[in-house]
Order: C-alpha cells, then structure tokens, then sequence
C-alpha cells in the first residue's frame, strides 16, 4: 500500500479516527495473520513481473487486442503461479490478483474452475490419472460446455447427443439442429482444445439422460479445429469480454468410450448401462461453483465499497450547515446509507460463503462414503444462497457506482466494469428464479414433513420453531430479528403450500398449481435466504475471537444488516411476525443510529478488506485518494489526446463548416 504521506488529507482524517486496529480486521477477515501475509507476499510476486503491467487501459483496445492481451497475460499469470508452487510445495493462498492483471474475466477461468474440477469431481481414478496431470499442468486447456442455444437452465432438454457405436467402442458426437449448439462457454472462442461436453448418451435407440464426456476440439499443434468440430467465439456482451466464450457444433464426431466421464454412470464395451447410485451427482460442479460465487459476491461488494467509501470521504460538495465549509459526502447520511450496506452485505457473503464451504465439505466427504441424505439440502441452500447473494451484490456495485455521481459512470472508476462482471453471476451457474424454484421445491417438501412433526434438516429446522412460537411477542434484539426473518419465511413457505393446494383443490394438477404459485414460491425462497444469511452472519459475529473493539464494529456491521432488511422488508414482517408499528419506528432510529456510528470507522472498515489499488484499478478507489489527480492522468491516456487535431476535423468538421457558410 502507498504511504500516508502522499495521502489525500481527508482520508488521513478518516484513518487516524478508526477505532479499531484495521490490520486485525484484515487477519480476522482473510482467516490468519499468516494467510493475510502470504496472499500479500503472492500478490507481489505477481505485481513485480513487469509483463503484466497494461501500456494503455484495456478500453481503448479492440475486441480482439483485449482477447490476445487476456490471453498473454492469463499465460503470464499461470508461470508464476506454477513457480510459486513448485518453490512452496503448494498452490498460492486464495487471491483476487487476476482481478490485477486480467481486469476482466481471464480466459482460463473455465478451465480452472470447471474443466479441471469436473474431471476430478465425475471422473474414475484411471480418467483422474490420464487427464488432470495434463489438465493441471496446462499440456491441454478445457472448458466446461454445457448450455446450449436452445436450452441452458432445463439441462434435461440438451439436445447434443453422444450415441454409443459399440462395434468401436466409441461415441459418436452430435449436433443435430441449430439450437442444439453449444453456447455460452467461457474459452471455447478460441482458447482451449478441449471440452467436457454434456450431452444426452443414447444406447441403442434409447436415452439415459444427460453425461459428461471429454473432446478433443482443437489440433494441439495446429490449434486448427478437428474435422466434425465447428467451434467459434460468440461476440461482445455486457461484460465478461476476455472470457472468450464461444459456440461448438459435432458432426459425427467419435471419441472413445474412456472419454465418459463414468465416476457415477458407466457405459460398459458392449453397451450395457450400468446407472450411478443418484443421478443428480453429474450435476457436481455446479453445485460447488455456486458455492463459491457466494465467496465471489463478497468480494465484488468489498471492491465497490472500497472505492465509494474512499471517493465519498475525499469528494466535497455542498454544505449541511451554511455556516460551515463543503461537507465530505460521506457525511450525508443519504450516502451512508447507500454505501454502509455494502461494507456489512461483503461481511455477512463472506460468512456465509465459509459456512457453505463447511456445508459443502461434509457432504463430499459423506458421499465418498456413499451417503446422500444430506445432499439436497446442499443442493438447495446453495441454489437459494447463489440467487440472492449475486442479485444483491449487483444492485449493491450499482449503488455504489450511483453513490460516485457522474465519475463513477467513468470506465476508469472500475465501477462500470465491475457491475457487469457482477450481474452476470445472476445468470450463469443457473439462473436466478430458476435456482430459486429447486429451493421452493426443497421448502415444500420440508413443510410437509414440518406438518407430519419429523425432524428436518438443520437449514429448515426453524419452520418447525416457527410454528410453535407463532404466538411469542416481537423482541427488538438481533436475535429478535433473526426470528423474525424465519417467521416471514415460515409464513410464505406456509402460503404458497396452501395456494397449490387450494389451485389442486380447484382441479389443477399439482404442475399447474405449482406454476401458479410460482411466484410465492420463488418469494418463499428468498425469504427462506435472507433468514439464513441474518442467522449464519449474526452468530459469526457472536462467536468471532475478535478484540473488544473490533468486535463493536463488526457487531454494528451486522445489526446494520439485520435492520436494513427489516426496514426493506417491513411489509413481510408486519404480515407474517409480530412487529408493531413501533417496532418499526424503534428500528428505523436504531437504523440512523447504527450509520452514525459506522460513519468514523467508514475508512477503516474497507481498508480491511484489504483490496490493493492494483485490484481496485480505479481513478475513485485507491488508497491515497488522489482522486482528481488520477482522473485526469487516465484521461490524457486517450488515444484522442495523443494528436493536437484529429484527421476527423480536416475530413467532415472543416468541410461541414465551409458548406455551411455558402
Ligand atoms: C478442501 C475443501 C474445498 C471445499 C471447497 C468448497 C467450496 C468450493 C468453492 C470453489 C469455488 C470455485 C469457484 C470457481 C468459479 C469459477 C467458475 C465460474 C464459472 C462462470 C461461468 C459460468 C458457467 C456456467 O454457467 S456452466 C452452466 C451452468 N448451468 C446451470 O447451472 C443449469 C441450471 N439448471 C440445472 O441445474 C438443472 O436443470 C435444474 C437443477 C434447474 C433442474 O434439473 P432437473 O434434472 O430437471 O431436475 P428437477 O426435475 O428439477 O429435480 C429433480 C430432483 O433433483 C434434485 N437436484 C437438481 N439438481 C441437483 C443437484 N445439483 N444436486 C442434487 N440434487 C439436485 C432436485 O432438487 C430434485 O429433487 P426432488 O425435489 O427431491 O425431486
Ligand atoms: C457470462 C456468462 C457466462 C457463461 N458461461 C458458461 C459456461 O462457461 N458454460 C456453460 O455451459 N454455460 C455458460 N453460461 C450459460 C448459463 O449457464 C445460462 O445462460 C444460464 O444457466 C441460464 O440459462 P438460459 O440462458 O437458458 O436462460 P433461460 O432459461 O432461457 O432464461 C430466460 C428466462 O426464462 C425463465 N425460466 C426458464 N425456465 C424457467 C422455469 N422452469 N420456471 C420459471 N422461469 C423459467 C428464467 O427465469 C428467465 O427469466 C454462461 C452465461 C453467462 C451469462
């Protein structure tokens, strides 16, 4: 981090005003002292190769330039990572560098997070042996290519199709129609040869569902696409522009039978298909990058706070008191409140992410021992967890752009590119309401077996307290508020049971009541999130070993949550628990109250996230506040300033102006 020297005078203000000892907030939030100073120490390694550092931003680049920069840089990226571990006997410590030299998305992404787990997660030993040393060594590159044209959140209706030719013992790779081509996946544009492809396995004329299967695309010499490959790149999008995701269509297109993944399904030489104990299991990979994007969510809002919290303490404008000079806008409590949120909303992600992470590992760990109960559970709470947290950190990282007025529309506040790296996790790794609704599913099934007294699984277990304590009076206490949120959950679990009922009742058959109360039941499931991440992010604070005084802070962190929610949701509660009216107004006080104090702690709270400017990439965000200072700096990059005159003036301007005066 630079020094306090150079620093803008307001954010020194702001530092030597914290209350807390910032550093312990960084150990407490990275896990360890020792985690924080090897992520710091990795980081530098990273930063100090000289390769990585852009010429100019990556915005003035085209399409192309950025795809190749993406990609010389992710190869950059990779040599010092495959450096670190060889020298420490280990893989680096968990880092947002590539956020550094990326900027955007790096096109190995997939073949990091999903090709190489996926082959760990659905493949036998002997496939694990053959292909991960390859994979993990970089030898071939890979990608995760499931969606389709046609069909991305019903994976049972894909339509490429792997047909088993026993006389070869291979499978035979199709795409039959336009809508059946692969669509979406991240480096299939023109980075990787190979793919874990899903598609539906047909033995004999008859289907047995969908599959993960290992292809060879691309030439490893020649980088050319096989013959029966046509594979291509998809074009611009709203962010996600290095990611390089691509489009790729077989035909008649044979790889051998050891290319199934058959970790969990098996298609035995002669054809016979011996079926896996759930079939679910080759849905994995989704369920564990769901799992993360939760961590990711956490880490997007720390980004946008860092940098509108740093921005609002520098920025003056207008006064709150006449007499008085132009107030920093942080200290309008408008901005706090538009900006406190997203500080504790990174907390409460992070702790939810770890207690998923738990969840997560004990359920890999049960299955390797051929125990599947508490898989849907997992199932359900990382859908439900994955669709609220990516909606809110969206809207959060806009917020917080909206809260830099009109700077925070530059590209180079990093706010705008930073929403559109967000938002997309609402979409990929399964789409919101559609997540939403595998939840619903779980909450109905667990309400009535709530309805039956049996005993449920630890996430939904309050449905059954619930309906005990209907009748307890509302308690203005985190605790209180905790239960309040688990009451509204009750109540709209209970609701859209009883609307597909009433529609059954009617005639419907259960599919059209169900759709029918769709909406109640994707309600119910957001209600079903909030009430996890008010009670998993309030014990975290609870139980922290955090000093006194830090431990104040995070405690305001997360009642600052707790009451916002409150204050957004009241209308629920008001219908579903026993908050008053003076509840309310008591909480909305406490609310104002809770900002006021945060307030001379803003700068410190998001020092301790611990983001370095060179992550941050932003003219608004860094740590000394130079602010105006950066603005112009990364102005004078434009190509357009590089020339007094541009040629546009002496080609249209000066021939318009002429015209004119004839
Ligand atoms: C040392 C320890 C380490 C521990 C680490 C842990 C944490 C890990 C963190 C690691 C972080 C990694 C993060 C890396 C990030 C990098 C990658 C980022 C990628 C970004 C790019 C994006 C990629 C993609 O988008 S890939 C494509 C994703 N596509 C989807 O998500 C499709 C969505 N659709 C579906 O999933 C299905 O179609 C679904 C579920 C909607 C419906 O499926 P269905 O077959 O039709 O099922 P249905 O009839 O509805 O239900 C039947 C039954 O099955 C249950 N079910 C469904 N899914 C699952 C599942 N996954 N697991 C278990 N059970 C499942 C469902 O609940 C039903 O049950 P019942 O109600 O009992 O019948
Ligand atoms: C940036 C990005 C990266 C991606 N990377 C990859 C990748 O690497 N590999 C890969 O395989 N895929 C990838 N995807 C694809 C992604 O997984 C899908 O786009 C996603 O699963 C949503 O599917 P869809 O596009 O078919 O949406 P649709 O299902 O068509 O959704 C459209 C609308 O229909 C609604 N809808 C659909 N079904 C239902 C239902 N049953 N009930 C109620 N409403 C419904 C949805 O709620 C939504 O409003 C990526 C997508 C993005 C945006």
């Amino acid at each position: 981090m630079s020094t306090e020297t150079k620093c803008n005078p307001d954010l020194v203000r702001e530092r030597a005003k914290c209350t807390f000892d910032v550093n312990e907030l960084i150990n407490l939030f990275y896990g360890s002292e020792k985690a924080t100073k090897e992520r710091r120490h990795f980081e530098d390694a990273v930063l100090a190769v000289k390769e990585l550092k852009d010429a100019i931003p990556e915005e003035y680049l085209s399409h192309k330039e950025r795809y190749e920069n993406g990609v010389r840089k992710a190869t950059i990226l990779r040599d010092v990572y495959r450096d670190y571990k060889a020298k420490h006997n280990r893989d680096p410590p968990p880092n947002q560098i590539t956020k550094a030299v990326i900027k955007d998305i790096s096109p190995f992404l997939l073949h990091n997070g999903m090709f190489v787990p996926t082959i760990a997660g659905q493949g036998t030993p002997e496939q694990q042996a053959e292909w991960l040393p390859k994979a993990e060594s970089m030898q071939i590159i890979g990608t995760y290519a499931q969606t389709e044209l046609g069909h991305g959140s019903f994976i049972r209706g894909l339509e490429t199709i792997a047909t088993y030719d026993p006389k070869t013992e291979e499978f035979v790779l199709n795409n039959p129609t336009l809508t059946s081509f692969k669509w979406w996946p991240g480096g299939l544009g023109s980075t990787v040869n190979h793919c874990v492809v899903v598609a539906q396995l047909y033995i004999n004329g008859k289907s047995h569902g969908i599959h993960p299967f290992i292809a060879q695309i691309r030439d490893l010499d020649t980088h050319k696409p096989l013959p029966g490959v046509k594979v291509g790149e998809i074009g611009p999008k709203m962010g996600f522009q290095t990611a390089n995701n691509g489009f790729l269509g077989f035909d008649n297109f044979r790889i051998p039978r050891k290319n199934m993944l058959m970790k969990n399904a098996q298609v035995l030489k002669d054809g016979t298909f011996v079926k896996g104990i759930n079939e679910k299991l080759t849905y994995g990979t989704m369920v564990m990058v769901r799992v993360g994007i939760v961590g990711d969510c956490s880490f997007y809002a720390a980004l946008a706070a860092t940098i509108a919290v740093r921005y609002s303490a520098v920025r003056h404008q207008s006064h709150i008191k006449a007499s008085e000079p132009e107030a920093q806008i942080l200290d309008y409590l408008t901005q706090q409140h538009k900006l406190f949120i997203a500080v504790a909303s990174s907390h409460v992600y992070r702790n939810a992410y770890l207690w998923m992470e738990k969840m997560y590992t004990n359920v890999m760990k049960e299955l390797s021992q051929d125990k599947q109960d508490n898989l849907p559970e997992l199932h359900a709470t990382a859908c439900c967890l994955k669709a609220v947290c990516s909606r809110d950190a969206g809207s959060l990282v806009e917020e917080c752009r909206l809260a830099c007025g009109g700077h925070g529309y530059m590209a180079s506040s990093n706010l705008p590119l930073t929403y559109g790296v967000t938002i997309a996790a609402v979409t990929y790794e399964g789409e919101r309401t559609v997540l939403l609704l595998q939840t619903a599913r779980y909450l109905m099934k667990a309400w009535m077996a709530a309805l039956k007294g049996k005993v449920l699984s630890p996430s939904v277990s309050y449905l059954l307290n619930s309906l005990k304590e209907s009748k307890k009076p509302w308690q203005n206490t985190p605790e209180g508020i905790v239960k309040g949120f688990q009451h509204v959950s009750f109540g709209k679990v209970k609701a859209a049971y009883e609307t597909i009922q009433k529609y059954m009742k009617q005639g419907k058959d259960y599919e059209d009541a169900w759709n029918l109360a769709s909406v109640q039941l994707v309600k119910a499931s957001e209600a079903h999130s909030r009430a996890i991440l008010c009670e998993v992010s309030w014990e975290a604070v609870c139980s922290s070993s955090a000093s006194p005084n830090l431990s104040r802070v995070l405690q305001q962190l997360a009642q600052l949550y707790l009451t916002y929610w409150t204050l957004e949701t009241s209308g629920d509660l008001l219908l579903y628990s026993n908050i008053t009216k003076d509840d309310l107004i008591i909480l909305r006080d406490k609310y104002e109250e809770l900002l006021v104090a945060i307030r001379p702690n803003a700068v410190g709270l998001v020092d301790g996230f611990d983001l370095r400017d060179e992550i941050l990439n932003s003219t608004l965000g860094s740590y000394d506040g130079r602010v105006y200072e950066r603005l112009m700096e990364e102005a004078l990059k434009s190509p357009l300033n590089q020339e007094t005159v541009n040629s546009s003036f002496h080609k249209y301007l000066k021939p318009m102006m002429e015209k004119a005066k004839l």
